[in-house]
Order: C-alpha cells, then structure tokens, then sequence
C-alpha cells in the first residue's frame, strides 16, 4: 500500500465522524446557526497563521527544491486564506473578530509547530497533511450539495473548487514519494502525527459548534 493509503485508511472513521458532525451538516442544509460560523472563521483566521509557519517550516526542511517550492507556496495561500476569512468573511458577520485564541485551536497549532520544530521533516509532512487532504475531501464532499445559505456556499466553493484540489493532490504525491525513503519506524510515527492532527480537525469544528471558552 502507498504511504497515503495507509495514512487515509488510519483516519476513516475520523473522516466519517466529521461529515456526521452537526456542524458540517449544517453547512450545507443551511441551519448551521451564524454565532457557531462565527466562531469558526474567527478561531480558523488565528489557526491560518500558525499553520502558515508549519509549513513554512516544512518547506525549510525539506530536502528536495520541488517541496520546498511546494510548501512555500501553500503558506503563502494559508497567509491569503487568513486575509480572506478576516475580510471576505469577517466583514460580512457584523463586529469585529476577536483575538483570543480558544483552547482547541492553541492545542492544534501547538501541536503542529511542535512537530515541524521538534519531529523529523516526515513527520512534519505528516502533522499538515491532514490540513490540507481533510479539507478538500470535506469541501469536495460539500460541493455536491452546497447550501442554500450564500456565505456557506461561498465558504464550501473555496475549499471544493479545482485550484484547491490540485494543490492537494502535489502534496500527496510529495507524501508517497516520501514514504518510498522513510524506514518502517519513521513511517509509524508519520502516522501518528498525521492521526494526532485529523482528531484536532475534528475538535476545531466541535469547538465551534459547542462555542468553546477557556473555563477560567
Ligand atoms: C482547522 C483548519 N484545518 C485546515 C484548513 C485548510 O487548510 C483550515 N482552513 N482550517
């Protein structure tokens, strides 16, 4: 099996809880209520930062000029994504975002620059890939049925369209060329890393649907 096939296989039931999730079912029958949207274009505009400088820290790391190019790039879209949730969606849900970033959200980037810090490149790989391979398979999932509600609509084509899908698809395959080198033990940690991440993307949007705060 290619690395990217035992990785998605790790994450199936993940993945199923997810398209389950009351919040990403409300995204496309439209009864996702605006505070929780709210919650999460404001907690995902401070993730979009962090997770910029993960994967500029893989692209650092990474051996080959193709990957490097690659991971570059796509922080490069992380940082516009941030731009677009403060401005494409921010303006449209009234008040000003707020700042303060929630527990969920410190415990994912954490988690994240901890790996592209302390890990291995692999495992770097392993701790973003989720970020990207999660949300063009929700967001292609989404599009088949988009929403009655303009702004989730809006929010689905980003993730669903073609421009994200083929960026997706270069660091798949960046992934199994990897996972051609890595040794057996590398491998299992990449997968832990890559698990690790899919259950906080889980977490990000059960925080938004609960309305998570610090309890103190
Ligand atoms: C939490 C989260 N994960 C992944 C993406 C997409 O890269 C995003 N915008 N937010």
């Amino acid at each position: 099996m290619s690395l990217t096939d035992d990785l998605w296989s790790d994450i199936e039931s993940i993945y199923a809880e997810i398209l389950q999730h009351p919040f990403v079912r409300g995204l496309t029958d439209g009864t996702l209520p605006r505070p929780a949207f709210r919650h999460f274009v404001e907690q995902d505009s401070l993730y979009l930062r962090d997770y910029a400088r993960a994967l500029a820290l893989c692209g650092a790391r990474a051996p080959q000029a193709a990957a490097l190019q690659a991971f570059v790039e796509d922080a490069v879209g992380a940082l516009a994504a941030e731009q677009e949730m403060l401005a494409g969606f921010g303006a449209e849900l009234g008040e000003e975002l707020g700042q303060l970033v929630l527990p969920t959200t410190r415990a994912y980037t954490s988690h994240l620059l901890a790996v592209a810090h302390g890990g291995s490149y692999a495992e770097a790989v392993g701790a973003v890939l989720p970020c990207y391979w999660i949300y063009a398979r929700v967001g292609a999932h989404l599009l088949e049925k988009s929403s009655p509600d303009r702004l989730y609509a809006r929010w689905i084509a980003a993730y669903g369209d073609e421009a994200f899908q083929s960026v997706v698809r270069r660091v798949l395959e960046l992934t199994d060329a990897l996972g051609a080198e890595v040794s057996p033990a590398e491998r299992a940690r990449m997968r832990e890393r890559f698990v690790t991440s899919s259950r906080y993307e889980w977490m990000f949007w059960d925080a938004a649907w609960q309305g998570e705060r610090w309890p103190v």
